[in-house]
Formats: C-alpha cells, structure tokens, sequence
C-alpha cells in the first residue's frame, strides 16, 4: 500500500470540515498539533489537501519544484468577481501579463512612487489634523482609505478619495462572498453556480457593480486625459502599460481583460496593505516599549521630515516592527496550490491533482523556528537575531514565480505610512475592545479597530 502522510480518517472529516468553515485557524491547529507539521486529508478517492507547515516544504512547493505546481482550484470562485487577472490566471495568459506588468515593479520603478506615497499620507494626516485631539477611528477602515488613495494616485493616476466608503464596503462584502461560495459544496464543481445558489448573491452583484464603476471611471478618465492628483508623466503608470500592451498579432488587450487587471491590482494592491497597518497599530498599541522605540528612532532619523529612500537602512526598528506584524497576522494568510504531476514534499508523497497548502500564518508561529511564536518581538527581525533563520520561515509575500508582485511596493508604502503617522500621531486601542481575526481572502480584524488618534506634536 501507498505510503500516506498521517492525518484524519474518513469518518473524522465531516467534523474537521465543520470546524474549518466555522473557524480556519483553530482546525488548522488543532490539526497540526494532533498529526504534525505535514497532514493529508483525504478529499475524495486518490485524491487529498495537504498541510504542509514547515519553511523548507514552502521552499519546495513555492521556489523549487514551482513548475510542478498551479494555483490551486480553492482560488476560482474569485474569478467570479475580479475575472482572470494576474492573481487568478494560469499557464499563457499568466505569463503574458506577469511579463507585461513586471517592470512596472521592480524597486527602482517603485522608488519613483515614492513621493505619491508621501503626498497621500500628507492628505490623510492634514485630515487628521482638523479633528479634535481624542478622535476616534476605526484604523482599519483609514488605512484602507489610504491604501485606496496611493494605488488610485501611483498606479491609475485617479483621485478616488471620493470613493473610499463604498468601495471599503463593497471590498468587504465581496470577501464575505468568497469566503460564502468557498464553504458551498457546490464550488468544486461549477462557483458560477455556487455564487447563483449562495443566499446574499444579489448584494455581491452590487458590491462588484460598485468596483466596476470606479474602473470604468478610471479608465474613461484616462482616455479623456484627464489627470487624478498624482498623475505620473505619460506612459509610465500600470493603466498606461495595461493601455499600450499589445498581443503577438498587434491587437491591444480587451476591455474584458483590462477590467480584469484593473479590479486585480485595484484590490490587491490596497486591501493588504491596509490590513498590515491595521495590526501594526493594533500592536503597538499593546506594547508600549516598542511603540516608545519606534517614535525615537523616527523623530531621530528623520527629524520631522518624510522617510525617503536614503532613510530605509536606517529605520530598523521601523522595519523590525512592521515585520513582526506580517508575521504574527500575514495578510494573505494562506497559500494554496494544485500539483500537476507527482512530487515528494518533506519525505511524503504528493500526488497529481493533490492540493497543498501552505499557510503563511502556520509557517510564521512555527514553535521549532520562532521563539515564542505568539508573542509580538519586533527584535527578532533584528539582524542579529535573524542570523541564519531560513528565508522561507517568513514568507509574507508568498515566493517564487507566483510570488507578490507587489512587494517592493507594499514594503516602501507600509515604511512610509507607518513612520509618517508616528511621526504626529499615538494611535490607542479603545479600553476593553479585542481585535479578533477574520479569517477572509484576507485576514482582516472582524469588527472595527476602534483607536484614539492622539497628536505627538501639538
Ligand atoms: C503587505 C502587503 C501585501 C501582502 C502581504 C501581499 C501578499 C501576497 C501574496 C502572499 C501573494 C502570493 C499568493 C500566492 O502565491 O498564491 C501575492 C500575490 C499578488 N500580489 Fe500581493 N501582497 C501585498 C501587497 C500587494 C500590492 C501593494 C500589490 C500591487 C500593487 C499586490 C499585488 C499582487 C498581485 C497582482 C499578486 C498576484 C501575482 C501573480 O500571481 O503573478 N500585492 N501577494
């Protein structure tokens, strides 16, 4: 008989899968602290999801053997509302726009996006500023206006201040409906028809009829001429490149498509980078010697001036604290793919048509590489306590060829945001409130993160 990692018995799955729709993260540890650092659940006859939880299985899975390897069928229901753009793509026409679209992020390109970064934060904090001291906000809901702002201002040359609410609303009625149709058994056969069937769906049409006016504005913009507030010179942002890409036969891309890449960085460029911000502040405000540290080392490196590129080696603490963060709460929580031919991951078979997982938020609390993985140690990204810690035991932005387009992005964005805002402002969780994860596309705190927003310099 076949060699099979250890994991539940048939007869135990029902119950597994009851707590893995109800609660994700505690079936994922409940399962990992009863089988171990690889379990197999078997899904049907010969076929099975794997768990894999260690940094050298995600080193196997996302960098070594990636072209063994497809996204994974859990990403499809996706399609259903951001289409077929670069996230959920495969094989040709993945490669086509990852090809188009990579240089528009390399860290040079992206260091150019720097003073739109800058600018954005600068409207939210003048913002801020006209408020009285004591406010309260909801950080995650501010951060995601932010977030909104830079992508609409860096990537699209479009103002979309106006619609920071409704599209903060419609972004989080559309997670609810992935997670929705992903728990519909029906998703493994058609998520059309899971989506049609799911109560609620009419809601998520309008929600995405909210996203696709906002691109079609941007777009319809662009063609006008039009420019949003940090407008970049011609032919330089995604929305130019997406505009000019020409297939093999000189034909442009199709409005379809460019929706699709539109909505995709559109979402995935805010959304978890919001989020990161979210749980640092949350962070900080429960450890108030780091957060001390972290205001010393901004008001000393940058002396009331915003972070710029010369400034980056030098905000360690900075960086240390947003690492811990993305660690302790990876914004996209899981990573999950489909073999396509036979493997062996950590001395245990894989099968073609197997799914495996391997999830950032497992990887990063490993006990047998992090040091009391649930406690918030910015000091451990400390270079000297980083020293010879696999690269793959962080994997915030996933890895290999599949890995975040975004990252060079996101890291300079986070940076700036978060020494900008301690810079003017102590953020304080409201007495008594316990940000809870959602476990969605995202995992994004549940309820409002109800904070204080206190001036440091009045
Ligand atoms: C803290 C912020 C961010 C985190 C934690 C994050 C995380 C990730 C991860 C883990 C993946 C890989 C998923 C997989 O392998 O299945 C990914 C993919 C992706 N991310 Fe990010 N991301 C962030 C910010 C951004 C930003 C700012 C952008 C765009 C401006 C972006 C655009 C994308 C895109 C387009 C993909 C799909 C890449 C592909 O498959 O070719 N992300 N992200």
């Amino acid at each position: 008989m076949m060699r099979r990692a250890p994991g539940p018995r048939p007869h135990q799955i029902p119950g597994l899968l009851r707590l893995a729709v109800s609660d994700p993260l505690r079936s994922m540890y409940q399962t990992v602290s009863r089988y171990g650092d690889v379990v197999r659940v078997p899904l049907a006859p010969g076929r099975g999801i794997h768990l894999f939880c260690r940094p050298e299985h995600a080193e196997h899975i996302l960098v070594d053997r990636e072209q063994r390897y497809g996204k994974a069928f859990t990403y499809r229901p996706l399609r259903e509302w951001i289409g077929l753009g670069l996230i959920t793509s495969d094989g040709e026409l993945w490669e086509r726009q990852r090809r188009l679209i990579q240089p528009l992020f390399s860290h040079r390109r992206v260091e150019t996006l720097r003073p739109l970064m800058v600018a954005s934060v600068e409207r939210m904090l003048d913002e801020w500023d006209r408020r009285p001291d004591g406010t309260v906000v909801d950080a995650t809901g501010a951060m995601s206006g932010l977030t909104l702002d830079i992508v609409g201002a860096s990537l699209f040359g479009a103002d979309l201040t106006g619609d920071r609410d409704s599209v903060y609303h419609a972004v989080e009625t559309l997670q609810d409906a992935v997670t929705k149709v992903i728990k519909n058994p029906l998703t493994w056969i058609s998520p059309r028809a899971a989506r049609r069937t799911s109560p609620g769906f009419r809601q998520w049409d309008k929600a995405k009829d909210t996203i696709d006016q906002v691109v079609a504005r941007v777009i319809a913009d662009r063609a006008e001429g039009s420019a949003g507030p940090g407008r970049q010179p011609a032919g330089r942002d995604l929305l130019d490149a997406l505009l000019a890409a020409r297939h093999e036969d000189g034909s442009a891309l199709d409005p379809r498509q460019l929706r699709d890449e539109i909505v995709t960085f559109f979402m995935a460029g805010h959304e978890t980078s919001a989020t990161c911000l979210a749980w640092t502040f949350y962070l900080l405000s429960t450890a108030p010697e780091a957060r001390a540290r972290l205001e010393e080392e901004v008001d000393k490196v940058l002396a009331g001036r915003p972070p710029g590129p010369e400034d980056t080696e030098q905000l360690v603490w900075t960086r240390a604290v947003l690492n811990e963060s993305l660690r302790l709460f990876p914004p996209v929580w899981t990573v999950e793919r489909d073999a396509a031919a036979d493997d062996e991951v950590g001395g245990w078979p894989v099968r073609a048509g197997d799914t495996v997982i391997t999830p950032p938020y497992l990887v990063h609390r490993h006990p047998g590489v992090w040091e009391s993985p649930e406690a918030f140690d910015p000091a451990r990204f400390l270079p000297e306590r980083s020293a010879g810690r696999s690269r793959h035991a962080f994997i915030p932005f996933g890895g290999g060829k599949r890995g975040c387009i975004g990252n060079a992005f996101a890291l300079i964005e986070v940076v700036v945001a978060l020494a900008m805002i301690t810079q003017r402002y102590r953020l304080d969780l409201l007495p008594g409130f316990e940000p809870v994860p959602k476990v969605t596309v995202t995992l994004r705190p549940l309820h409002e993160m109800a904070m204080t927003l206190r001036r440091r310099v009045p």
